[in-house]
């Protein structure tokens, strides 16, 4: 009961990452902490490579040659060793498996002291002995993980002196030079071609060449990943692709010079690593021709060789002066490595190109893959009905094998297994939890209602994040949650009524209506419709029915609801005035252009911090658009880098507003009209897409949730356009009419406690729209 799964993930705790401005961020390479997030058979490879990388650059010895064919030769003899387990191996693995003795209670005894309730009740500590037995062994564990990592270390040493041998040998039968000489550039040429050679005839004879390493071992995968936390130097950080070439070009032109003394002619008289002849590539990949390309649309394309040409132009675009072909462009690999992961990874050649532009190649391909592999289970302890740590102990005692997520949340747990389905245990029907994605707590949190306020949730079906609002505000006040479809809004009401959220009312109106129905709140959230982006782990058909017009219809709705959401916010308000805008998206078009936005129309709000100290920082520029300098303050999560579902918060306060600034407003206004009336043609023009999707983040949103979704968004998009022309028969049409309405509109507003200010500029941006459309 309760042991760690030998297959868990890496726990989302979402990694510390160096802060960089928005603009540079995206061409950086990340940081060592973050490879250390990597999907685990990834973030083994890298700490072993780390490790090799650290090993060659303290070492006094000749550093061991090492290049792709080492490499290849390496999986050779460990997937001869998998056929014939070695006694060895099987001590290698040993001390992997004491580090693992920590039971699930220990475990859960580390979060105790700082498993208060989130929401300020103080509890009773029911269960003492669980705290003292934690507190006593908080030490006794770590010592338990150092003693481990010293025993893992040493037979590291005795596992790389064997391998090392093992490698002496093969580099010989291959006629190379021993370790320790410098290899040609013929020699590594055939070293290269040999290494090919030799994984293909593995391949083919259906070896798999990952290594035991890498393979089930995720405990061996985690042990390196501690290590290689641990790793300092020059080392850290750094990618696969980037330390494969650190290990070949470590004695090339930029190379350690250490090892001068080695250099010798050797005996075919060739050319040392050195600068190489004018037009020899440094590298003997050669991009397909355009035959080889159509010869693969007809024949259908290898998967292996497509992902070894990703690899393969990944690393060539690192270091693209060295190691390109000479004549061959940038842009000739960047396409073939676009056209590669839409094979591979099953993308539109659109959003393969989105996704792509916000990274480096490298990271581009670890976003890619990260998005293969689904985010750890998590849950949220509803603290209006338990506490977290006896949520965690039923649960345990019901053989769920869980853990706290992270310092980060005093409510989340991270499930690995469980015997019982965790969607349907009594603890979840009573309302004990909820089943939520650990980055929808983010939005909750950054908003930070207060006990006794008034706060609207605009899109909140199925209700992950009002419940969350409600149980931080003690069931005190009043959460507005409210979703525009009608369906989810069903699962939304029952989410509510079983967590036991009573000061949450329910509605369903189109978000754009607010502030109309009802406005003036302290703080709203606007966790928007979008395209998923962030989580195509949990919906891979967002990899292809996206297009261009999808993502621009998304836009213009998200842009239209934060306005309101703005507009709804009582700017007044005593103990808030905030708007927290989300979306599990990583388009900029979706996150930071939207916000530029909303700064653009409306001068009285500015960015302020989410109080999350994670995640990396929203871009202040990307490719040609410029944005808020304060744009930096918004979060951006990560899958590959955070192991959290991917997304994007800002938080802005909304001032009173002044004379100038309603001016502007009024300007602004009367500008949004002409793109609304824009938009609202295109879209009575032209034909919806019924694959415009938006997501929802919840984890218990199933796939026909999604698609209601993708039906009301599809729906919300034709009736604004059926709005918009239909005001084309109203006789609204002069200034005098206009006054009029915006006056009528001022006094209903005014009657019903809300700011005229929005009506006044509703009103003439209605009539401008209107004028538009009728062109
Ligand atoms: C990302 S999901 C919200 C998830 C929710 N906040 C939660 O945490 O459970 C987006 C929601 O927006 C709703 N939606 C789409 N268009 C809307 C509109 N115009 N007004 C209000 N809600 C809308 C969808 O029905 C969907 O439930």
């Amino acid at each position: 009961m309760g042991r760690r799964s030998k297959t868990k993930q890496p726990p989302p705790q979402p990694l510390q990452e160096h802060r960089v401005t928005g603009s540079s961020s995206f061409n950086n390479k990340r940081k060592a902490t973050e490879s250390a997030s990597a999907p685990a058979p990834k973030k083994a490879a890298i700490a072993a490579a780390n490790k090799k990388a650290k090993s060659a650059a303290t070492s006094s010895k000749p550093t061991p040659i090492s290049t792709p064919a080492t490499k290849a030769i390496a999986k050779a003899e460990k997937a001869k060793a998998k056929a014939v387990p070695s006694k060895q191996t099987a001590a290698a693995s040993a001390p992997v498996k004491g580090k693992k003795k920590a039971t699930q209670q220990q475990q859960l005894d580390l979060a105790v002291d700082e498993d208060e309730d989130e929401s300020g009740v103080e509890y009773e500590d029911v269960d003492e002995d669980i705290e003292l037995e934690g507190e006593d062994e908080e030490d006794g564990l770590d010592a338990l993980d150092e003693d481990d990592d010293d025993i893992e270390l040493e037979e590291d040493d005795d596992d790389e002196e064997q391998e090392g041998d093992e490698e002496e040998d093969d580099l010989k039968k291959l006629g190379l030079p021993a370790k320790g000489t410098k290899l040609t550039a013929a020699q590594r040429k055939k070293a290269l071609a040999e290494a090919e050679r030799l994984e293909l005839l593995l391949k083919s004879q259906g070896h798999s060449l990952e290594s035991d390493d890498e393979g089930d071992g995720s405990e061996a995968g985690e042990e390196m990943e501690d290590e290689a936390d641990d790793e300092e130097g020059a080392a850290d950080g750094l990618t696969e692709e980037q330390l494969a070439f650190l290990d070949g070009a470590g004695e090339g032109p930029e190379g350690d010079d250490d090892d001068d003394d080695d250099f010798e002619d050797d005996s075919d008289g060739e050319l040392l690593d050195g600068p190489l002849p004018e037009g020899a590539p440094a590298n003997d990949f050669m991009l397909p021709t355009i035959e080889d390309r159509e010869k693969e649309k007809v024949l259908g394309a290898d998967l292996q060789l497509v992902h070894m040409r990703i690899q393969e132009v990944v690393n060539i675009l690192g270091d693209f002066k060295r190691l390109a072909t000479d004549g061959r462009s940038r842009s000739e690999y960047v396409e073939q490595l676009l056209a590669d992961v839409c094979t591979f990874y099953g993308y539109n050649q659109f959003l393969a190109e989105k996704l792509f532009n916000l990274f480096s190649p490298a990271e581009a391909i670890e976003f890619f893959e990260a998005n293969e592999t689904p985010r750890p289970i998590t849950i949220r302890a509803n603290t209006l009905r338990t506490r977290r740590r006896d949520l965690a102990q039923a649960l345990i005692n019901r053989g769920v094998n869980l853990e706290p997520i992270g310092k980060w949340t005093k409510v989340g747990l991270q499930v690995f297994e469980s015997s019982v389905p965790i969607g349907a245990t009594p603890e979840y029907l009573a309302g004990h939890y909820m089943l939520q994605a650990a980055s929808s707590f983010l939005p909750c949190i950054a908003l930070a209602p207060q006990p006794g306020e008034r706060v609207l949730d605009m899109a909140s079906a199925p209700g992950g994040k009002s419940t969350y609002l409600s149980a931080l505000m003690q069931n005190t006040g009043t959460v507005f949650a409210n979703d525009s479809n009608k369906a989810r809004v069903k699962s939304l009401t029952a989410n509510v009524h079983r967590l036991g959220c009573k000061n949450v009312v329910v509605c369903n109106y189109d978000g754009r209506q607010f502030p109309k129905v009802i406005g003036g709140f302290d703080r709203v959230l606007l966790d928007s419709p979008c395209s998923g982006t962030g989580v195509i782990h949990k919906d891979p058909s967002v990899k292809t029915n996206k297009s261009e017009r999808d993502i621009h219809l998304l836009t213009h709705l998200q842009k239209q609801l934060i306005l309101c959401a703005i507009d709804s916010v009582n700017a007044r308000s005593k103990t808030g005035g905030y708007l927290v805008y989300s979306t599990c998206s990583v388009l900029t078009e979706e996150d930071e252009e939207v916000v530029q936005y909303a700064l653009k129309k409306r001068p009285n709000v500015k960015i302020v911090p989410t109080g999350i100290d994670f995640g990396r920082d929203g871009f202040t520029a990307f490719r040609d658009r410029k944005f808020d300098p304060k744009m930096s303050l918004a979060r951006r999560i990560f899958p590959h880098a955070h192991n959290l579902d991917g997304f994007f918060l800002c938080k802005l306060k909304v001032e009173p507003i002044n004379k100038k600034q309603q001016q502007q407003q009024a300007a602004a206004a009367a500008a949004a009209a002409d793109d609304e009336a824009e938009a609202a043609t295109t879209v009575v023009t032209g034909k919806v897409s019924k694959k415009v999707t938006a997501n929802n983040d919840d984890a218990v949103s199933g796939a026909s949730e999604v698609d209601e979704e993708a039906e009301e968004v599809v729906a919300a998009a034709a009736t604004a356009a059926a709005a918009t022309a239909g005001q084309d028969e109203t006789p609204f049409d002069d200034e005098q009419d206009q006054e009029l309405i915006q006056k009528s509109l001022a006094k209903h507003m005014k009657r019903k406690g809300q700011k005229p200010a929005a009506a006044g500029a509703a009103a003439p941006a209605a009539g401008k729209a209107k004028k538009v459309v009728k062109k």
